[in-house]
């Protein structure tokens, strides 16, 4: 009770603002959540300290610590996405195991390595070859800086702030590495997209059906595993969160009942994410890049995974998508118009990988010269026609005095195309890490697709949704799947 009576104490004089204590950065794990979130991390390195709660120099020592976790980790993040720093309490009795797992012998240990380690593994001082290490030189922030910044080459510093320093920090547009971290804006940039749909109640009648059309493309052929089985886990519930007959139509979508207005623990993307932070679509001012970068990355990334057969359905689905629910007035008309004036079905997925990049590249081209009047560019990122030579030297012909605009420059559209699938394809997910623990139901919704036969356990809508994913997007895999399942039903059968 002495305690009890202590808490509003506490919390009123921190609500008072005399002693505003900011959150922690480095995020708190216990055996629970530990190999979940580790796997999960799009970081490069993960740091844990293992401390206890009880132990003085622990938590003398935790001003130190934080100190450079909010260099790295938060929303709020100086240089995110490189390094996650977590800590584990081993005086709780439910951390022990994992704990031993770790070997460790004092508080605080702090340990290093890259994070997929960490959660499939352990670690132990006699074994020799481990990719974690122990950091043996971490007693003040300022030391366990310099041994972040020995180990990665790195000039960190504790004074560095959001933003300040972005334009001396190492940028090789052709470095190949740099969209293999993308996959993680992509998941970023399809949960803000769902996000802003539900709080701006833009489900309708007559924007339903351009929305489950949308999931359906995601549920086939999203870069992001979580993506796909949350699009599926949203798509076999619509009927049930947005039901036809009571979803208001016209402007006055605001009567919609708040219950359904929700997704009501469905996480599109897994439920780490929105994590709050972009990596490759980082701008280097607070209001550049973000959110219409990754979803121009989502667009292309789904137009090269598309099948030939698909792809003028998947063009369909990404025109009516951005159409009703691209909140930029300007950007959607001036999309829809390109869409509206494709006057051939795209037949193949060259076409439609083709066709995107062209208006992507008509985008960049009118920006260059507005954002440069208005002067509200991104110094770090200037518009370009895309890709430029030092990503891809063989999209070009030869060299040519016509520099004025993609439409004029001479480019090898068969190299554009190889490189587009090289480069949305396999290197965007080359570095992913393909964890989907954290999805609602597990594996069982994507597998349970191709056999969905009862279409009595599903509403009629979604049933009808699920079968047009399964198999409008992704025919032939539907056809092989359900062939195999039935096969392996009747090799059951026959055998008893
Ligand atoms: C559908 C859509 C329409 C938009 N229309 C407008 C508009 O009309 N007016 C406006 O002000 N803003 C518009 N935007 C926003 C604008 O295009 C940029 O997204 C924003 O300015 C951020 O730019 P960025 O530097 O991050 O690069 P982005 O243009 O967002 O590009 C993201 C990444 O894609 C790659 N890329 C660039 N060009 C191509 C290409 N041709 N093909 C394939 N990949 C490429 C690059 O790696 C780049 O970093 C639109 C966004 C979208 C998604």
């Amino acid at each position: 009770s002495v305690i009890s009576q202590m808490r509003p104490r506490r919390s009123i004089l921190r609500y008072l603002g005399d002693e505003i204590e900011p959150p922690d950065a480095a995020v708190e794990l216990n055996s629970t959540n530990f190999d979940a979130v580790l796997s999960n991390s799009p970081a490069t390195y993960a740091i844990v300290e293992f401390f206890a709660h009880w132990c003085p120099a622990c938590r003398n020592y935790k001003p130190q610590y934080e100190n450079v976790a909010r260099l790295f980790n938060g929303p709020e993040a100086v240089h995110p996405g490189i390094i996650l720093m977590t800590r584990v309490d081993c005086a709780w009795k439910m951390n022990t195991n994992l704990c031993d797992r770790f070997s460790v012998s004092r508080y605080p240990m702090l340990l290093w390595g890259p994070p997929i380690k960490f959660a499939s593994g352990k670690w132990d001082p006699k074994q020799e070859k481990n990719e974690i290490h122990s950091i043996d030189d971490a007693r003040t922030a300022e030391r366990l800086l310099n041994w972040i910044n020995k180990k990665l080459g790195s000039s960190f510093s504790l004074e560095d702030e959001k933003y300040e320093n972005e334009n001396t920090l190492p940028w090789n547009a052709s470095d190949p590495e740099l969209i293999s971290r993308a996959v993680y804006d992509v998941e970023e940039a399809t949960t803000k997209a769902f996000e802003i749909i539900l709080e701006h109640k833009m489900i309708k009648l007559d924007t339903r059906s351009p929305l489950i059309k949308f999931l359906q493309l995601l549920v086939a052929h999203h870069p992001s595993k979580r993506c796909r089985k949350g699009s599926a886990d949203i798509l076999v519930n619509f009927d049930d969160l947005w039901p036809s007959g009571l979803l208001p139509t016209g402007p006055h979508a605001a009567s919609i009942s708040k219950e359904r207005d929700g997704l009501k623990g469905f996480w599109i993307c897994g439920k780490e994410v929105p994590r709050g932070y972009w990596i490759f679509c980082r701008g280097s001012k607070n209001e550049t890049r973000g959110f219409s970068c990754g979803l121009w990355v989502l667009l292309h990334s789904l137009s090269v995974r598309v099948g030939d057969g698909e792809s003028h359905s998947a063009f369909t689905a990404i025109c009516d998508f951005i159409h009703n629910f691209f909140l930029c007035d300007e950007c959607r008309q001036h999309f829809y118009e390109m869409c509206l004036s494709v006057s051939t079905p795209l037949n193949t997925t060259r076409d439609l990988g083709l066709w995107l990049w062209r208006a992507h590249n008509k985008v960049n081209e009118r920006l260059m010269i507005e954002e440069k009047d208005m002067k509200t560019e991104d110094p770090r990122f200037p518009k370009t026609i895309w890709p430029p030579k030092q990503l891809c030297n063989q999209c070009y012909f030869a060299p040519s005095s016509k520099s004025h605009g993609a439409a004029l420059l001479d480019w090898n559209e068969d190299e554009v195309f190889k490189f587009l699938v090289k480069y949305y394809g396999e290197n965007l997910v080359s570095s992913y890490k393909d964890s989907v623990s954290d999805s609602r139901d597990g594996e069982s919704i994507v597998d349970d697709m191709a056999v969905s036969t009862n279409a009595v356990a599903v509403p009629v809508g979604a049933a009808l949704a699920i079968a047009l994913a399964s198999c409008a997007f992704g025919a032939l895999a539907c056809f092989w799947r359900t062939q195999q399942k039935n096969r392996k039903q009747r090799k059951n059968l026959s055998k008893t």
